[in-house]
């Protein structure tokens, strides 16, 4: 039986989702909905599907799933919580500008900015290999990987996904369609990974692409982002606060050190609302 389904398309830096409000119209969606929804030709199209429901946990007010264009349901989204804080707001589902949210692995806290930026404290960022997940029989920050015959060195860091980062001389040029796909499925990362291609421009300032698990290339990803200012700052690369250069736009990372959280500063739009008939 097929039903009508509301939702909104936001972006934050071009990554892009689809947003659905299961607070007034609570929704399961199988794998295969999420995939109709996420694709860009017989359905919405988004990198990322977000659906806000009901919290399940005192003193949080909202929780936030994540779903990849593939169907599967992941931990974390940085560029989506910021699209989430806004899209509560704009909705009516609340009339708070900083906002606690639980999503799969922790609890975020969202902050609507008067200059319509949205900053997020998006948590302490895990470092120890197994929580990552990343098979390795050392914790140092930087680890070579083979990728295909070619050892990468890489620094695995969780911000509730997992990511491996590596540092490059140029993202233009860095082989991320090449290198992205057999990161993203290494053996070594039995949850897959986020890969990111980082380029240090100068203490404060960097590039950044990243082929994200689960959707392929983005023009930003937040958690990439935050992962990869991480990166450099334990390899002694970058200072606090860094600009992180994505293809979709800047962002403002701030982190203060091992066992400290990450801030992430950066927009949030929505595009335009709509509704189908959920096959
Ligand atoms: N592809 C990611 C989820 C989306 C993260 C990204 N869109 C962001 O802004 O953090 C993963 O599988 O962990």
């Amino acid at each position: 039986m097929s039903r009508k389904l509301a939702f909104t398309k936001m972006q934050g830096l071009g990554n892009d989702f689809v947003m659905i409000d299961a607070v007034r119209q609570p929704i399961q969606l199988t794998e295969d909905q999420v995939r109709y929804l996420a694709d860009r030709h017989f359905g919405v199209g988004c990198d990322q599907l977000l659906v806000v429901e009901p919290a399940q946990t005192p003193g949080v007010d909202f929780r936030y799933r994540i779903f990849n264009a593939d169907g599967g349901e992941v931990e974390q989204c940085g560029n989506g919580a910021r699209c989430f804080a806004r899209f509560v707001f704009e909705q009516g589902l609340t009339d708070k500008r900083e906002i606690r949210v639980e999503t799969k692995k922790g609890i975020i806290a969202p902050r609507l900015e008067a200059d319509g930026n949205v900053t997020v404290d998006m948590g302490v960022p895990v470092l120890n290999p197994a929580d990552v997940p990343f098979v390795s029989d050392s914790d140092a920050y930087v680890q070579p990987l083979d990728v295909a015959g070619t050892s990468v060195a890489i620094t695995a860091v969780s911000m509730g996904n997992p990511h491996a980062v590596q540092v490059v001389a140029d993202v233009d040029t860095a082989p991320v369609a090449e290198q992205g796909p057999l990161i993203e499925h290494h053996p070594r990362f039995p949850a897959r990974v986020n890969a990111g291609f980082l380029q240090v421009v100068d203490e404060h300032r960097v590039r950044l692409r990243v082929f994200e698990r689960g959707a392929g290339e983005t023009l930003a990803c937040g958690t990439g982002a935050c992962a990869a200012v991480v990166a450099g700052i334990l390899r002694g690369l970058v200072a606090s606060p860094v600009a992180v250069e994505t293809r979709g736009g800047e962002l403002t990372i701030a982190w203060n050190g091992v066992g400290t959280p990450v801030l992430m500063t950066g927009p949030a739009v929505t595009v335009f609302s709509g509704e189908l008939t959920l096959p």
